[in-house]
């Protein structure tokens, strides 16, 4: 199943946590960033691993280590930042790179901005982090960015997805696996996720009237 709704008690409490309406920006930044963390620990929950040989007190000694190359975790510009330091918490030497995209309002199409990736991106596993699966489009078009550049082991963590961006994200791309906090209702006329968290961008930036 691509779109992975992770059940963790602590996962579910503290989404539920970001949907109260007067939240602050203090409050829910924190919980972004821990949920994020969660999200993560589920997500590189199959990594491969190796043997090394380490010189420990008591003499040589063989350890686990993941294998490959580092990691690279892919925020999408803006609301994925608030993911980012919460996933480098438990992925402290990850590559980031970065891909900006707004919605436009009137057609809900991602509108490409910016991107910056890291190299050797065909031996890497990407990461993509952002709280919001609404209608897909960003995170589509983000793995078709990834794609291009060769990556295969492509991953996505979101806080709140909605059933339609589920249905078209794992029509598209179903290759990928997405954990997500939570699955809600649908989406409104305006592509906004119900119940959902409102916009998580200007949540985090601070940046609502
Ligand atoms: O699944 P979709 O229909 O594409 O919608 C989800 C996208 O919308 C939000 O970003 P937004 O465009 O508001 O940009 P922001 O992060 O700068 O606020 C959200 O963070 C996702 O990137
Ligand atoms: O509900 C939504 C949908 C898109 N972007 C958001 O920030 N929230
Ligand atoms: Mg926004």
């Amino acid at each position: 199943m691509p779109v992975i709704d992770v059940k963790h008690p602590l996962v579910k409490h503290k989404v539920g946590l970001m949907r109260e309406a007067d939240i602050s920006t203090k409050k829910f930044r924190e919980l972004t960033q821990e949920v994020a963390r969660l999200l993560a620990y589920e997500a590189t929950a199959d990594f491969p691993t190796e043997k090394v040989t380490i010189e420990c007190w008591s003499g040589p000694t063989a350890v686990d280590q993941i294998a490959g190359k580092k990691v690279t975790v892919v925020p999408i510009l803006r609301a994925g930042l608030g993911m980012l330091d919460g996933v480098l918490d438990i992925l402290p030497n990850a590559k980031v790179s970065v891909v900006g995209l707004a919605r436009d309002h009137e057609t809900l199409k991602p509108v490409n901005y910016f991107d910056r990736f890291v190299g050797q991106l065909d031996e890497r596993t990407a990461l993509i982090i952002d709280p919001m699966l609404a209608t897909a489009g960003s995170m589509i078009a983000t793995i078709d960015l990834l794609k291009a550049r060769g990556c295969k082991d492509i991953r996505a963590l979101v806080l709140v997805a909605a059933p339609e961006g589920v249905k078209a994200l794992e029509a598209t791309h179903p290759d990928v696996r997405c954990w997500t906090a939570a699955i809600d209702s649908h989406l409104n006329a305006q592509g906004y996720i119900i119940p959902g968290l409102g916009d998580a961008g200007d949540k985090i930036f601070g940046t609502k009237e």
